[in-house]
């Protein structure tokens, strides 16, 4: 990430409002604001199918779900934090499985992106798909958007649910409620 240029238009960002950035409160904030950039978009250099690679030769042929798993990530729209949590669930076929933390990863480098939530849900569900070929996956994500709460519409406490549904989750709706009961337990 081009630091020195983030510094650069974070000072021109505090002028632009009328702020005195050689105040003394303010001094750091551009170095300080870089660095948190480089931390909450430190998604944008990985790549989620690479966590995929490595797979246990387990003889699991069953659901598999990871809930609740926190998240924090940037609305592209407006450049303040969505958050909340993701549900991550998956059939792997015989010797295919992976990881538990994988599948938290996964969610983690899409969420340190300007992101969509339908984009982290859709692109979670394909990673996995297109590297574990399991017989299902099944996201949901579940959030609240700073943009639609401290600004624009203000609405706190409304939640975005998105889902991706590939494979057997998509052919069998009594799938789709296994894992809803589960995620609601
Ligand atoms: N589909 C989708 N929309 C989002 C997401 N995050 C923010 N948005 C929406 O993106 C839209 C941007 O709309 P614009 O009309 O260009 O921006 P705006 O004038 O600031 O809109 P308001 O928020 O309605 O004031 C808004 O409706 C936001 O609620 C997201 O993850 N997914
Ligand atoms: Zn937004």
């Amino acid at each position: 990430m081009d630091k020195p240029k983030l510094e650069q238009a974070i000072k021109m960002i505090l002028e632009a409002i009328g702020e005195d950035p050689s105040r003394e409160g303010l001094l750091d904030t551009p170095a300080r604001v870089a660095s948190m950039y480089e931390e909450v978009f430190a998604g944008l250099k990985e790549e989620p199918e690479e966590l995929f690679s490595v797979v246990f030769s387990e003889e699991h042929e069953e659901l598999v779900l990871v809930k609740d798993i926190p998240f924090y990530s940037i609305c592209e729209h407006h450049l303040i934090p969505f958050y909340g949590h993701a549900h991550v669930a998956y059939i792997p076929k015989s010797g295919r499985v992976t990881g538990l933390s994988k599948l938290a990863r996964a969610v983690e480098i899409l969420s340190k992106r300007p992101q969509l939530q339908e984009r982290i849900t859709a692109t979670v569900a394909d990673a996995i798909m297109s590297k574990l070929d399991p017989h299902g996956v099944m996201i949901m994500i579940e959030a609240e958007h700073m943009c639609m709460t401290m600004r624009g519409v203000k609405k706190p406490g409304a939640k975005t649910i998105t889902t991706a549904v590939r494979g057997v989750f998509a052919e069998y709706p009594e799938k789709r409620a296994e894992v809803l009961s589960m995620i609601r337990t």
